[in-house]
């Protein structure tokens, strides 16, 4: 798994104004694009995440689904990314397989982390490093958390919650291998120019 930037899509219910969205920013070669839509209902999120998934392996862009193994396995996805109330990652990897990105929420908890590695996952993230507009109420993580798990485990580290470019460098002084964000890039004027700026922060 490449470093770099991780961008997880905003909750649009129009799929052509998703899908311009991601095909804006994949110039910029973000290492992993998360399919993640609240608003969505089942067959809208199917239909969206299989739409992703033709536009990202065109990139070479790997697609991973928030939420669900099982879209991501009916769709062939590229791997799943699993919360508190996704169910086992263990469970999950032997579903996917060796081959297929699995990779768990840790929130603030060491000893997810701990855990996610014992399941075998790809990445384990942490957050919320900062205040998120998008999910305000999301418990605080500390950077030691990124630091720790930089040297303790051998996977890499994802930070989310909050993250912009002014920020960002200290998440990666800190340990983060992967920058997981949704507003400052989607929300920025130049979202293919905020996107390249992340990638260079990986240089
Ligand atoms: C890379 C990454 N890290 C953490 C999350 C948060 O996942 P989760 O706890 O399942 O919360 P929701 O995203 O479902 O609100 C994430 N999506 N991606
Ligand atoms: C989806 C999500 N999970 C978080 C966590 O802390 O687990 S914070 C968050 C929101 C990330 O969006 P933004 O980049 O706009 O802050
Ligand atoms: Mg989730």
């Amino acid at each position: 798994m490449r470093r770099g930037l991780y961008l997880v899509t905003p909750d649009l219910l129009d799929t052509d104004a998703l899908l311009a969205a991601v095909a804006t920013v994949l110039p910029a070669r973000p290492a992993i694009v998360q399919y993640r839509n609240k608003l969505a209902d089942a067959a809208l999120k199917r239909e969206q995440a299989s739409r992703l998934l033709a536009l990202c392996r065109a990139a070479g862009v790997p697609l991973v689904i928030n939420d669900s193994l099982a879209l991501a396995l009916e769709i062939g996805a590229d791997g799943a990314h699993l919360g508190r109330d996704d169910g086992d990652p263990a469970l999950a990897r032997a579903a996917l397989g060796p081959g297929r990105i699995l990779g768990v929420s840790c929130y603030n908890e060491w000893q997810r982390a701990v855990a996610g590695a014992a399941a075998g996952v790809d990445y384990v993230a942490f957050g919320a490093m900062f205040t998120s507009s998008t999910k305000p109420d999301a418990p605080r993580a500390g950077l030691d958390l990124l630091t720790r798990a930089h040297r303790e485990l051998r996977l890499p580290v994802a930070a989310i919650g909050g993250i912009t470019l002014d920020n960002a460098p200290a998440l990666v002084a800190a340990g983060a291998d992967l920058l997981a964000v949704i507003s400052d890039v989607f929300s920025a004027p130049d979202p293919t120019a905020r996107a390249a700026a992340y990638a260079g922060l990986f240089d």
